[in-house]
């Protein structure tokens, strides 16, 4: 228990700590300075929505929203079509009041990605990888997106968000977008239009093999990775060779090429930031001030006006997205986005209606809150995928690896994710495991790049069943086969609970998740599950079977 309590509040010190570091960046980068100012009027016609987005039918919609205002009671954000402004030549803006601060959830119905506004092209090169329908998420996402709103978007793991935002953004560059007439050209041929910014070295090398997928063969070389781990130089030569458009990398990579003088990205039109909240760590910020600072941004912010009326400042989008918003990233994106909505499966919303008295949609969050009864309040549970069924089984520290194996058994798990807190023990648990002759594999931020891509691959392929890993893989990782996940080690909080327990029942997926604790951790299985909002039902493994029992039977037995 010492080392677990330690950990947890290295978690919430270092948290603390990034908060205020980036309370402090906010006010040194002072980004809202540097963004154009649009005006926010408040009258009343038209709610904001699919429809004001341009994508459904008004008469859909007017009748979606009436519903939608009936079931959950709430007022809606609205505003006219006469104070709808455009800004730039080709930039339409929405001009939103302030006023009210929910916005009813539309009827997303959207059946297929061409009724999205997606560009034939681009349609026609999903259907041919599989993708038919978007997720509820992608319909929410993609037309916010094309009207060239800046956003947070908040969707359960294994909810699609990964093409949520690639979509719109290979819609408006690269070989598949719109017709080009209605795109402005890049002013400098080799910049680049696109930076998209990932946490871990598997979660930027996944996004590009998602891009490139999209692309095609022929044109895939317009997406540079620039990952930590590997060789730089070659990277700054594929750059020059290449000239990619859509750049996707780690943060440190990415700031220290860009510092070199290699990467220019002062006309970048798009900025995502995936997995936003981890991006927001103390480890990061330097990186991250560097690319905030420069990705679509002229040098001298005191020029912005001058440059603007000359024609030629560009406007970059910023993307953040993730599972878990925790209300940091609502005030980084207030500082770093300009008039950003927030894009949920089923709503759009503007930031207001988040409360600064808890994270949105934050496992964490106690429902009761008083002081945040004006504002939109979300389950917890939202962030984690709907088909999981949630287990712990207690056991004591020695005869948990038996009892991983006796839970990957008794499940008949095809491919399943160990999570332990501590590298060191990695090695020791797969031999345990590999000696039962079950195929088993590490997987950790120690290894080279090629060995973490080679098990990655191995694992994808089913060569290996039972990978251990630590915190690396807990986000974005998708491996959509995976069907269990296991706690070998409790994670710090609800965030790093939910991020683990989402590598299974990705995408409508059946998944279960088993936390295998010691007795004095149940308290903290308690805890998670009621942060969470979900059930967390004791197990047993019995005749290779998991059984539900009872709490009391199954500490007595440990405690014999
Ligand atoms: N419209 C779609 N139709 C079919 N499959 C899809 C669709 N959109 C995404 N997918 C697939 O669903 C899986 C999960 O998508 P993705 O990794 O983007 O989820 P995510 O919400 O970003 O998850 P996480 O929060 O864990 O990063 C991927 O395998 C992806 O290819």
């Amino acid at each position: 228990m010492p080392a677990l309590t330690a950990t947890r509040s290295c978690f919430f010190v270092g948290n603390y700590l990034s908060l205020r570091i980036f309370s402090r960046l906010q006010k040194s980068v002072s980004f809202h300075t540097s963004l154009p100012v649009f005006s926010k009027v408040g009258h009343e016609t038209e709610p904001l929505t699919l429809t004001s987005l341009g994508l459904k039918s008004e008469t859909e919609t007017t009748t979606g929203n009436e519903k939608n205002r009936l079931q959950h009671g709430v007022s809606t954000l609205e505003f006219p079509k006469s104070k709808r402004k455009k800004v730039g030549s080709n930039r339409e803006k929405l001009v939103a009041a302030k006023k009210s601060p929910d916005i009813p959830a539309a009827p997303f119905a959207a059946q297929s990605f061409s009724e999205l506004g997606l560009p034939p092209l681009l349609v026609d090169r999903l259907e041919k990888e599989g993708f038919k329908v978007p997720t509820d998420v992608q319909a929410a996402a993609i037309p916010t997106i094309l009207k060239r709103r800046d956003v947070v978007i908040q969707s359960y793991t294994g909810s699609g968000k990964t093409l949520a935002y690639l979509l719109p953004i290979l819609s408006g560059i690269g070989p598949l977008k719109e017709d080009s007439s209605t795109f402005d050209e890049p002013k400098i041929k080799s910049e680049i239009e696109a930076v998209i910014v990932a946490p871990s070295r598997e979660l930027g090398m996944q996004i590009v093999r998602e891009v490139e997928k999209l692309l095609g063969p022929s044109d895939k070389k317009l997406v540079q990775q620039l990952v930590g781990g590997a060789n730089r130089s070659r990277q700054e030569d594929a750059l020059k060779k290449n000239k990619p458009v859509i750049v996707v990398g780690t943060p440190g990579r990415i700031a220290e090429i860009s510092t070199a003088g290699k990467l220019h990205t002062h006309s970048c039109r798009y900025l995502v930031l995936d997995e936003v909240d981890e991006l927001l760590a103390f480890n990061f910020r330097e990186d991250m001030h560097r690319i905030l600072e420069h990705v679509g941004r002229r040098s001298g912010t005191g020029q912005q006006g001058s440059n603007r009326s000359q024609g030629w400042q560009p406007e970059r989008q910023t993307i953040m997205v993730s599972a878990t918003v925790p209300f940091s990233v609502i005030r980084a994106a207030r500082s770093w986005a300009n008039d950003p909505l927030l894009v949920q499966a089923k709503s759009v919303s503007t930031l207001e209606s988040v409360s600064s008295a808890g994270p949105i949609n934050f496992p964490g969050t106690t429902s009761n809150s008083s002081s945040s009864s004006n504002y939109q309040k979300l389950p917890a549970v939202q962030s984690l995928p709907p088909n999981l069924q949630h287990y712990f089984f207690v056991t004591r520290k020695q005869h948990k690896v038996d009892a991983l194996r006796r839970c990957v058994h008794a499940l008949d798990a095809k491919s399943s994710i160990a999570f332990m807190n501590h590298t060191k023990q990695l090695k020791d648990a797969v031999y345990k495991l590999k000696a039962r002759g079950i195929k088993a594999a590490e997987l950790h931020g120690d290894l080279s790049k090629l060995a973490r891509s080679t098990i990655l691959k191995k694992f994808k392929d089913g060569e290996v069943r039972v990978l251990l890993t630590n915190e690396l893989s807990a986000r974005g990782l998708d491996v959509p086969e995976c069907d269990l996940v296991v706690n070998l080690e409790l994670p710090t909080d609800s965030v790093h609970y939910a991020h683990r327990a989402g590598r299974t029942g990705r995408l409508g997926r059946k998944g279960t998740v088993v936390s295998i604790c010691e007795d004095p951790e149940v308290y903290v299985v308690k805890k998670l599950q009621k942060q969470l909002g979900i059930l967390i039902q004791g197990c047993d493994f019995t005749e290779g079977k998991l059984l539900v029992t009872e709490e009391e039977k199954m500490l007595k037995s440990v405690r014999q």
